[in-house]
């Protein structure tokens, strides 16, 4: 009789019970607060990003096959430490690319109405192009937008690619990022936006920072603004998270407590994914699938139009249909000035959101393309 499998699931991951327990027991731990007593029987630990997986939370584990992280990201795992320990552990790669897109389009349309310019006349800077960064590269191009594209690593490993310099991505007027934490090395993110750079760039430049905190020094980040720097950023990640530097709240375009990523679907694909990698290792047939259990999307929209091309502001409306920025914005700071040590609870609180990908727009053939280009589930009338 094969002993029961033992699951340990941080408590922030969606549709775990749905997915795992038809594949053993399973006990749910606190992100930040886990300890390695708690999961010391563990046959498969299933994380987020607030869970730093290292020896310190490990070495009590006798039986531990296999670490998941629901999430892009992993710098919260400690890779060298798996290995010297042969644990093998995976992340859910491009789980929540689309919701950051929808993030990115959403903030650039709302200030784009805000300042008064139109997006298609701008040069847009991706720094790091890989899930989150080749789906912007699609998005901004369907807008009409000149796009810089920066990813040095995957121009080493893929030669067909062709990265830009980091100094034409200084040059452009929307530069987001969306590269991993790297701290050490040939290419390492850390600070990667500094004041030196931060000053190299043309004033109102919008920057949006949707990766890691660290990719951007916020204590200089706040020394440029109190210098009069003129750019217009905004933060989904901070240094130091959850105690950030709230001295930048009122420069901010936007602010938000690291939810970029938190529609209902790019959390939801993040146990997916790993409940079909786990089903592999395991060699059991995939049984749960995500779209059973996933609630249909209220809104079904029409777009009529008598010409050919929609105006950026009837893009922005539809955006705002799924996702307005700017709620999130004002949520995250009524929520920091009531307690300034309330970024977890406004996180863990999120309502989160549905996607553009979820969003079933008919429209006729003239804008199919553009629409599907911009992440939105079209169909023909
Ligand atoms: N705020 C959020 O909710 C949220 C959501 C998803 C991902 N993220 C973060 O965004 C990062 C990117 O997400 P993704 O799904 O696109 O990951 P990805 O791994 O698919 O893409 C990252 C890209 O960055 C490139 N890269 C690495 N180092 C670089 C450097 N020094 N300069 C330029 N490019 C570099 C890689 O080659 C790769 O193409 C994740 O690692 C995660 O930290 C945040
Ligand atoms: O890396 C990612 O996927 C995102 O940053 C994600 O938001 C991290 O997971 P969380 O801390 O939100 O659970």
């Amino acid at each position: 009789m094969s002993q029961t499998l033992h699951f340990f699931i941080e408590d922030s991951l969606l549709y775990a019970e749905e997915f795992f327990s038809g594949l053993g027991k399973i006990t749910r731990f606190k992100g930040r607060e886990v300890t390695a007593d708690e999961i010391k029987d563990a046959d498969f630990l299933l994380t987020r990003s607030t869970t730093k997986v290292n020896e310190n939370l490990l070495n009590k584990c006798t039986k531990l096959q296999f670490v998941g992280t629901a999430t892009a990201g992993y710098n919260h795992i400690d890779a060298d430490y798996l290995a010297s320990v042969n644990i093998p552990w995976l992340p859910a790669s491009g789980c929540n690319a689309d919701a950051v897109c929808d993030y990115v389009l959403s903030s650039a349309f709302n200030l784009a109405n805000k300042y008064g310019f139109e997006l298609k006349e701008k040069k847009i800077g991706i720094v790091g192009v890989g899930q989150i960064g080749s789906r912007l590269v699609k998005r901004f191009g369907a807008l009409g937008c000149e796009v810089v594209e920066y990813d040095p690593v995957r121009a080493e490993s893929d030669p067909s690619y062709t990265s830009s310099e980091f100094e034409q991505i200084l040059e452009c007027d929307l530069i987001t990022c969306h590269v991993p934490y790297v701290k050490t090395g040939k290419h390492a993110t850390h600070h990667l936006f500094n004041l030196d750079t931060l000053n190299k760039l043309k004033p109102r430049t919008i920057l949006i920072n949707a990766c890691r905190g660290e990719v951007v020094n916020n204590k200089e980040l706040l020394t440029a603004f109190e210098q009069g720097i003129d750019l217009r950023v905004v933060l989904d990640v901070f240094e130091n998270e959850p105690q950030i530097e709230l001295g930048l709240l009122p420069y901010l375009e936007f602010g938000t407590p690291h939810i970029a990523g938190h529609s209902l679907e790019g959390k939801a694909r993040g146990t997916e994914i790993l409940y079909k990698l786990i089903c592999e290792r395991l060699n059991l047939p995939v049984e749960i699938k995500l779209e059973d259990l996933l609630p249909s999307m209220a809104l079904d929209h029409m777009v009529v139009t008598d010409n050919y091309k929609l105006s950026q502001r009837q893009y922005r409306a539809l955006i705002n249909l799924v996702y307005d920025i700017r709620n999130d914005d004002i949520d995250f700071r009524m929520g920091l000035a009531q307690n300034s040590e309330s970024f977890d609870r406004l996180r863990k609180e999120y309502s989160i959101r549905r996607e553009l990908t979820s969003l079933n727009l008919t429209c006729d053939q003239s804008l199919f393309k553009t629409f599907t280009d911009l992440g939105f589930k079209t169909k023909l009338k």
